[in-house]
């Protein structure tokens, strides 16, 4: 039997506002466990939280960003639940009214677009973080306990695990465009739970699902994912049911093993968060956030391909991220030619990053400085092979172009004259060559172009000897 897979993701994107979603404590990554706690995140007796503003505009921004409509009338919620990562037993969450409902997202895959929706956006506070050791207990830090979080719920829509992975790059890629969230996996600012079901080809009606968790990194979801298709395939050839169950994935046997049977949400007894307010969203406030969002990704691409005429592959690398993106607007802004500037930042300049595992922002060059060293090289200053060299010490150690080839003494000979006198020079010299030549052995050519550069000591420019070269041995 043919079965279809049918996945839905709940996405977790921690905020980074200063301070927590409901105490004045710090919300930084990175401190000593249990120093940026207080009163109000481990819920003491008589403590009351009250709602940080930037979280609630944050959550707005990430929420318009995925074409979600605002809620006017919003409120929070408790969940309540048992365990030692959240030590006040319940969550503050939004239940029936969250911040967003109803929006979307276009992915790419196998160059196809596929709109993708999302059922809600809402805002909770997030909870501690469990160090299980081996030897049988349990560390708890409270740090992240009260950091602003937004859950983001995709409908039902993505059809394989490709589809899901391509769903989370994007949702990442806009979220980091509105710069609420770093969006970094391996510090948990990001977090997903996958859930899957299928059914036979045909069929209307949804399998049971079930959720996978401990999805440390894009390719586990995805990897996670695959291993569940097929065990429920196999269960269901094999005349089993499915049971709704919440799994975990485990990378070093790349499995899903069963953690528990899901609780439906009539367990958490959600009720009206009593120490906060019902929020209340206006049409000003509204818009005020709205003009904040900055061009997003998708935006961009159009624009880079419409206006800059740049193919669509260059398009699509380039506002895969709004740091590459900032660099390349910067770097045409100084003056460099747009396919040469994408070009660079493609090529040299990714495989320098990757190799050294670098970010941008980890590097000396400044757009300004890539810009002149490209406008260096159009205008017959330096050779793309001297170019090379000043791109290795504006990576290493950044500066000035014009110093560099100064220093390196770099300069490309590109004056017609001085090159014609050399060139004719050498021709005297090497009239077997130009015979050869003359007889079709076009080798010739390769051999005087040689000569030109080995007197030269390199400098001279490439096209131009070419072309001069060509000029004075049809003369002869
Ligand atoms: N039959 C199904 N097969 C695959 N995915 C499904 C199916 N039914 C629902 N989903 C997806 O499961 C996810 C359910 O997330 P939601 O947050 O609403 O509930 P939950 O996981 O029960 O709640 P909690 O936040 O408490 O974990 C959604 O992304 C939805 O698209
Ligand atoms: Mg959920
Ligand atoms: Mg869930």
């Amino acid at each position: 039997m043919n079965f279809e897979t049918v996945i839905g993701l709940e996405v977790h994107v921690e905020l980074k506002t200063d301070s927590k979603i409901f105490s004045p404590s710090f919300n930084h990554f990175g401190a000593e466990p249990n120093e940026n706690i207080n009163p109000i995140d481990l819920g003491y007796p008589g403590v009351l939280p009250v709602l940080n503003e930037e979280a609630v505009n944050y959550a707005m921004k990430a929420a318009m960003a995925i074409n979600c409509e605002i809620a006017t009338d919003t409120k929070f919620d408790r969940k309540n639940y048992f365990y030692p990562d959240n030590p006040k037993a319940y969550q503050i969450s939004q239940f029936d009214q969250p911040i967003g409902e109803h929006g979307y997202i276009d992915i790419e895959v196998e160059g196809r677009t596929k709109r993708i929706g999302i059922t809600r956006l809402h805002l909770e506070e997030d909870a501690g973080k469990l160090t299980h050791s081996d030897d049988g207990y349990s560390l708890v830090d409270y740090n992240r306990q009260g950091t602003p979080l937004v859950e983001i719920v995709s409908e039902p829509d993505l059809r394989s695990p490709a589809e899901a992975y391509a769903y989370l790059e994007k949702i990442k890629n806009i979220i980091q465009y509105t710069g609420v969230s770093d969006c970094k996996m391996e510090e948990g600012s990001l977090r997903c739970d996958a859930n899957i079901s299928i059914r036979p080809v045909g069929q209307e009606e949804f399998g049971v699902k079930t959720e996978l968790k401990n999805l440390n990194s894009f390719s586990f979801v995805q990897k996670g994912l695959e291993f569940e298709e097929k065990r429920q395939q196999k269960v269901l050839m094999a005349g089993g049911e499915i049971l709704q169950e919440t799994r975990r994935y485990e990378e070093s046997t790349k499995e899903t093993v069963l953690m528990r049977v899901k609780e439906g949400s009539d367990d958490y007894r959600y009720f009206p968060e009593p120490d906060l307010v019902p929020l209340y969203i206006d049409e000003d406030w509204k818009a005020r956030i709205r003009a904040e969002i900055p061009e997003l990704p998708d935006a961009r691409k159009k624009r880079y391909i419409e206006d800059l005429t740049l193919p669509a592959y260059d398009a699509m690398v380039l506002t895969s991220t709004k740091e590459m993106s900032d660099f390349f607007e910067a770097t045409i802004a100084s003056g460099a030619d747009v396919k040469q500037a994408s070009n660079w930042l493609m090529g040299e300049v990714s495989a320098h990053l990757n190799k050294q595992q670098l970010e941008l922002h980890d590097l000396p060059m400044t757009p300004s400085a890539l810009a002149r060293m490209i406008t260096l090289i159009e205008d017959g200053t330096i050779s793309s092979k001297m170019a090379k060299k000043v791109f290795a010490e504006l990576v290493e150690k950044g500066g000035d172009p014009d110093e560099i080839v100064k220093a390196k003494g770099l300069v490309q000979i590109s004056d017609e004259g001085q090159l014609t006198e050399i060139i004719t020079a050498i021709l005297d010299q090497n009239e077997q060559s130009i015979e050869d030549y003359k007889n079709g052995k076009d080798k010739a050519i390769g051999f005087l172009v040689g000569q030109v550069m080995k007197q030269t000591k390199g400098q001279a420019n490439p096209p131009m000897v070419n072309k001069i070269l060509l000029q004075e041995m049809n003369k002869r």
